[in-house]
């Protein structure tokens, strides 16, 4: 199968964008993916640029999170699974014998659809990363909260009560603390996983307006079910139906002009 690149939306196609838009930031190449003798996702290409929104779509178990989850190996964590096929991430094999893990996960970040703050301060969550990796300046540290819980868009909401604990916090502002955590270990890549599907709409917009913001600076994939947000955050999509990558583009024209009728029905509500 011809390796599926997802080409930057037209607005980014012109100017200085050019450049940084097109360099593929994470490429799958034939990817086959097994739970046990379970086979979850069939000859996955697929190429995503670099600061860029690339929305996964489709039915429940399709495999979305898997291949998700395959970008940062959070599928090592399960047992009994097996991958063929590659997974770079600027032209490296994550997958490769010299790959670090732990500077793996650091430099692509992952946000889960329920918000998970550590039973901690507001400020121990955001400096956790930072902490383990060795630093203990306490004003390198403070800075470094501030710019994180700033870029999550949460600062004002909570610099008063850095003290406090997380769990205190509403469920919209929890989720943004987890992005402020996982862009305190200085990511490329922000993987999130349904990070809105738990919130009400004020802090769904939250997210999306967040997203909208940290694509200037990150590259983003993000697992939704909710195809209006593919359509109003994403630049690219790509549409999965029982383990196969059905049809990857530009997000207008997967939803405005698909090629395939499987997503012409999923996307007009017809089944999943
Ligand atoms: N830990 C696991 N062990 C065994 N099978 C799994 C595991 N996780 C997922 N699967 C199976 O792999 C397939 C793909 O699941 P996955 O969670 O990737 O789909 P999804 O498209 O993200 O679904 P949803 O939208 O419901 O989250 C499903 O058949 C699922 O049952």
């Amino acid at each position: 199968m011809p390796l599926t690149s997802i080409a930057p939306a037209a607005a980014e196609t012109v100017g200085a964008a050019f450049t940084t838009a097109e360099r593929n930031k994470l490429t799958v190449r034939g990817v086959n993916f097994w739970y046990g003798a379970k086979q979850a996702l069939f000859d996955i290409n697929l190429s995503v640029a670099e600061r860029s929104v690339t929305a996964f779509i489709g039915p429940s178990g399709c495999g979305k999170s898997t291949l998700l989850r395959l970008l940062n190996r959070m599928n090592d964590l399960v047992d009994g699974t097996r991958l063929t096929g590659e997974v770079l991430l600027d032209g490296a094999d994550v997958y490769g014998p010299d790959l670090d893990v732990v500077d793996l996960r650091r430099r692509v970040g992952m946000v889960f659809q329920k918000s998970n703050p550590f039973p901690k301060t507001i400020y121990e969550n955001v400096a956790f990363g930072p902490r383990l990796a060795g630093e203990r300046n306490r004003a390198r540290l403070d800075a470094l909260v501030e710019r994180c819980l700033k870029q999550a868009a949460l600062w004002n909401e909570v610099k008063d009560r850095l003290g406090t604990s997380a769990l205190e916090l509403s469920g919209g502002q929890q989720q943004r603390l987890c992005i402020a955590r996982a862009l305190a270990t200085d990511p490329q890549v922000l993987l999130m996983d349904e990070p809105a599907s738990a919130l009400d709409p004020k802090s769904t917009q939250a997210i999306e307006d967040l997203i909208a913001e940290l694509r200037r600076h990150f590259t983003i994939v993000i697992v939704t079910h909710n195809m209006q947000q593919a359509a109003r955050v994403s630049d690219q999509t790509a549409f999965f139906f029982e383990g196969r990558l059905v049809e990857a583009g530009p997000t207008d024209d997967v939803f405005r002009r698909p090629r395939e009728k499987q997503t012409e029905d999923y996307i007009t509500g017809r089944f999943g």
